[in-house]
């Protein structure tokens, strides 16, 4: 079956700084796929390039089977990270507005209902919360009824139970045929909805997969978090390895331990090890690895390897200044 979304060696620069540096993703008919990554990865310049708002300067992107800007808009829904709508239309004003641009768009009053702000509908834009407006943002992306929908962090600033009116919605339309790709920095978000997940860092896909691959493959070892402000060198007679938790980039915390690799049913054992030696604790907690534990572990080692790259880079440009001075 051919691709819905095909990027290749996708690059990107503005002035001095590359926000694309050949990111290749491909998603499937269907799919839910989900972009996750470091602040500043290249998330949106992605986006940007797959939906033609922005022209790549290398790479060769391919949506529906046409160039981006060729695409017919009927068959694409696109909601950008920024997106501000004229602010004295109420809720359901706009939905028509967006509506109106299309020859065979859905209802509006069942958009409205789909994104759970039926009662908002005749508020103002700039009267509704931030969550709400974000709501209203996301069904202007629906109006058309898309075949391949492009949700740029579509549920920040939104409330819980709004967000998991938004999954639900995601959940609905993907169950419908709909091709969704969305960036998040939610990975519950990613989690939940997505079939498979891509992981940029610097530009580029550093991995991709269903979550589950990627947590077997990238998220370590399930771990028992125990509160307490305990060495962890007093747990030496344990037979588990036991470390502060890293928090990512290389920062731990001092009230708590990690016991590594543990299985629910030794927790025990590690309840009578800390009784037996009178050391204090306020909580046990045991969790297997996630998709959280994927992106730091990824996103950290992209940004070491980032750094190392800017030093040699520092370092041959001093070696070519020293060999012109000499
Ligand atoms: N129009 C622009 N002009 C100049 N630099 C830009 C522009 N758009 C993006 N950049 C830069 O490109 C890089 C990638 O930005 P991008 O917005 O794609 O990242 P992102 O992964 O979406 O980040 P975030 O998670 O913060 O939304 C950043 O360094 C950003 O500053």
């Amino acid at each position: 079956m051919e691709a819905v979304v095909e990027a290749t060696d996708l690059e990107k620069r503005y002035g001095e700084t590359t926000a694309l540096s050949g990111a290749s993703v491909s998603v499937e008919p269907g799919e839910v796929f989900s972009l996750i990554g470091p602040n500043g990865a290249g998330k949106t310049t992605l986006v940007r390039a797959l939906t033609g708002t922005t022209e790549p300067d290398g790479g060769r992107a391919r949506i529906l089977g046409e160039s981006p800007s060729a695409v017919d808009r009927g068959r694409l829904g696109v909601l950008p990270q920024e997106f501000s709508p004229p602010a004295r239309l109420s809720a359901r004003e706009l939905l028509v507005y967006y509506a109106g641009l299309y020859d065979d768009a859905r209802d509006p009053d069942d958009v409205l209902a789909d994104v759970g702000l039926v009662d908002a509908g005749d508020t103002w834009y700039e009267d509704l919360s931030g969550g709400q407006q974000r709501r209203v943002c996301v069904g202007s992306a629906l109006v058309n009824d898309p075949d391949l929908l492009f949700l740029d962090e579509p549920t920040t600033g939104i409330d819980p139970a709004g967000r998991r009116t938004v999954w639900r919605l995601i959940e609905d339309l993907a169950d419908g045929g709909t091709t969704v790709v969305l960036t998040t920095h939610d990975m519950a978000e990613a989690e939940r909805l997505a079939d498979r997940v891509g992981l940029l860092a610097d530009g580029t896909i550093v991995a991709q997969g269903t979550p589950e691959a990627l947590v077997r493959d990238h998220g370590g070892s399930s771990r028992l978090t125990v509160e307490t402000a305990a060495d962890p060198d007093v747990f030496a007679d344990l037979e588990y390895a036991v470390e502060r938790p890293d928090r990512g980039r290389g920062r731990t915390v001092d009230d708590a331990v990690v016991v590594r690799d543990i299985d629910p049913a030794a927790i025990g054992a590690v309840v009578d090890y800390l009784e037996a030696r009178d050391i204090g604790y306020t909580g046990l907690s045991w969790a297997e690895p996630d998709l959280e534990d994927v992106y730091l572990t990824l996103a950290d080692v992209a940004e070491r390897e980032r750094t190392d790259r800017l030093e040699r880079g520092a370092d041959e440009s001093d070696l070519a200044r020293a060999g012109e001075t000499a």
